[in-house]
């Protein structure tokens, strides 16, 4: 058996950063998409992360990000995994892998079975991959990620693929057990499941989220 890991995403002050990490989610995410109510710059992230023992990896999350942006925050950021949450393709995501030399995990969003199929394309470029989400058309000023919607966790029953993958969309503490016995994920992702308003991290529910998934085997 497993132990589900965790990582909570969109943190944005030292005191959301000291619960996840007391707490002990496997990852932190920092967001630098400067549309997302999340959003940090490299040099606030920079400062968040001096606080983040080694034990925990960092996490950069970025939406169609050039090159340059990714090079400033890895100026002041030990990032050990780049996120990729807009439309890279799988050139861009092994140039970005090639060029930085830090682990790549593409997210796909996902709406149907089809989504999850295409996620083939990236098994041989990336790292890790990342199901999320994907909004519906009619949902008004959605963002790429971080809109705290569920999608149909039976898609990921039983899928197999050559690299680790995390499960993010709308978890929270009620239903992050259901979402892992159903998908069959080892790893589990948060941001607005733990939060009192978009872009506010609520630290009792972070809390509450880690302990849940602690107790969670695979
Ligand atoms: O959190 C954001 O603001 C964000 C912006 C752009 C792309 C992705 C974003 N968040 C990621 O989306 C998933 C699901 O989040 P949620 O739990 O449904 O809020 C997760 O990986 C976030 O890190």
């Amino acid at each position: 058996m497993t132990r589900v890991k965790t990582k909570i995403c969109g943190l944005n002050d030292a005191a959301a950063v000291q619960a996840a990490a007391t707490n002990g989610a496997d990852y932190i995410g920092f967001v630098f998409f400067p549309p997302s109510p999340r959003a940090v710059t490299p040099e606030q992230a920079a400062q968040l992360a001096r606080d983040v023992p080694d034990s925990v990896t960092i996490v950069g999350l970025f939406v169609d990000p050039d090159d340059d942006l990714i090079r400033a925050v890895l100026d002041g950021v030990p990032l050990g995994l780049i996120q990729l949450h807009g439309k890279e393709t799988p050139e861009r995501v092994q140039a970005i892998r090639e060029r930085f030399g830090i682990p790549v995990m593409k997210a796909l969003r996902v709406a149907d079975p089809s989504d999850i199929e295409a996620a083939r394309l990236y098994e041989p470029v990336a790292d890790m991959l990342l199901f999320d989400a994907k909004p519906p058309a009619t949902l008004e000023n959605a963002l790429p990620g971080g809109n705290g919607l569920v999608f149909d966790w039976r898609m990921l029953k039983g899928a197999n693929f050559p690299v680790p993958w995390m499960l993010a969309g709308g978890l929270d503490k009620n239903n992050v057990t259901q979402a892992v016995t159903i998908s069959g994920a080892l790893i589990v992702d948060t941001s607005s499941g733990v939060e009192v308003e978009p872009g506010v991290k609520d630290l009792a529910a972070i809390a509450a989220f880690l302990e849940t998934v602690q107790g969670l085997e695979q």
